[in-house]
């Protein structure tokens, strides 16, 4: 079997798939799997092109990055061991940030892996992982062609407006500006929209995509308008373990009275907020939904309350709301999160039916509900398969 092969270095996942490839991609991959729980006890499960399903733990310790290296052992371990026939042509990549200079899938090679390098700092808990598994495939691989697929790329559509910050010139000259993410996921779910809202998705949308790391996106024309991530993958929601956006003068706080440097405020900032520092407790929804512990409840509410602010805030940058879409980990699989910010958001005439919402259906508005409501699982690696193949004209 002839395949791409995909990975995507979330940051508590890394989700991998083999494509085949016979003329084009095929819709569906023939090996597809995902070690979930990085940062916590991770856990691969990987689903074989003979249909079997195996679920394991992944044998680690340590840091999130040395869990991610594990990880991307593990996948490797497996993926051979289960597929003998296999022949890989490509290997398409996640790579979370591309700076000012990648809107477009690239064919990597050595040079260009050591210049996206730069963006580390800019998503310390993915550039890292989405460049190690790019040199783990040429030192596994070396002959086979790589491609990046960016996350800010679906985003440089949004007008110039909507990417500033209001700093000195100089700064935003050097690319100091609002980029966005989660554009792999934004791209192949507004794909899936015309299917499912009609001809709304030509209108005013808001897609939120909720997981570990947690955005949202306004569209209109079935292009992105607006974002609530910034410059990196911290501005916007409330997230697993990400504070989303803070008062600048709280940073400012830390620094000059409790003598915080930026090690510890990167390490506050990306990993120590979010769902696990408010509850105390976890950053993983499920576990938070199912706790009776009140800081839990306080957490849940928090991440729920920022959501339906900044769709107002969405709202307004896409002079409208014809449809909000839910998706990601938590909004494909939390009903009680959706339920929550429709209750919020009910000024905005939205309203759905309990039932489909609690069956995670693909559409959840009530009958009467004035903004149209849907649930559509994202698919970020077969994006990545078909930018993959289309770069390299396979
Ligand atoms: N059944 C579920 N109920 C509630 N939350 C869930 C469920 N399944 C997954 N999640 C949440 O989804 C999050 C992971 O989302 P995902 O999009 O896979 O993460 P990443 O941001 O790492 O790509 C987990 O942290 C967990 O909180
Ligand atoms: C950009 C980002 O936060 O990605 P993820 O949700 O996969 O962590
Ligand atoms: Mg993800």
């Amino acid at each position: 079997m002839k395949a791409v092969l995909v990975l995507n270095a979330g940051s508590s996942s890394l989700k991998f798939a083999l494509y085949p490839i016979n003329g084009e991609v095929a819709v569906a991959p023939a090996v597809s799997g995902q070690v979930e729980g990085i940062g916590a006890t991770p856990e691969i499960t990987l689903k074989t092109a003979a249909g079997e399903r195996i679920h394991e733990a992944v044998r680690t310790s340590g840091s999130q990055g040395t869990q991610h290296r594990d990880a991307l052992d593990h996948v490797f371990q497996l993926l051979s061991a289960h597929n003998p026939n296999l022949d890989i042509a490509a290997a398409g990549h996640r790579i979370v940030h591309g700076g000012e200079h990648y809107s477009a899938p690239v064919v990597l090679n050595a040079g260009l892996v050591d210049e996206l390098e730069r963006f580390v700092p800019l998503a310390p808990l993915h550039q890292p992982h989405n460049l190690r598994a790019v040199r783990a495939v040429t030192a596994l691989m070396p002959s086979i062609p790589q491609v990046g697929c960016f996350d800010t790329a679906f985003h440089r559509t949004q007008p110039a407006v909507a990417q500033a910050f209001a700093l000195p010139r100089r700064l935003s000259a050097e690319g100091v500006k609002r980029y966005g993410f989660h554009g792999l996921s934004y791209d192949y779910v507004a794909r899936q929209l015309p299917k499912i809202i009609g001809e709304r998705a030509q209108g005013a949308v808001v897609i939120a995509h909720l997981g570990n790391g947690a955005s949202m996106c306004a569209l209109r024309g079935g292009r992105s308008m607006a974002s609530t991530m910034g410059f990196t993958a911290v501005e916007g929601l409330m997230m697993g373990t990400r504070t989303g956006s803070l008062d600048p003068g709280v940073m400012l706080y830390l620094m000059e009275q409790k003598g915080m440097d930026a090690k510890a405020l990167t390490n506050l900032l990306y990993k120590e907020s979010g769902l696990l520092g408010v509850s105390g407790i976890s950053q993983d929804m499920r576990t938070l939904l199912t706790s009776d512990a009140p800081e839990a409840k306080e957490a849940v509410d928090l991440f729920c309350y920022r959501i339906a602010r900044e769709l107002g805030s969405l709202a307004a940058a896409a002079g409208g709301l014809d449809a909000l879409v839910f998706t990601g980990g938590i909004g494909e699989h939390a009903a009680p999160v959706r339920e929550k910010v429709a209750e919020l958001a009910a000024w905005m005439g939205i309203e759905i039916d309990a039932a489909a919402n609690a069956d995670h259906a693909q559409r959840i508005d009530a009958a009467g509900s004035r903004v149209a409501v849907a649930v559509v699982p994202t698919n970020e690696e077969r994006m990545i398969a078909r930018y993959t193949a289309d770069a390299l004209g396979l």
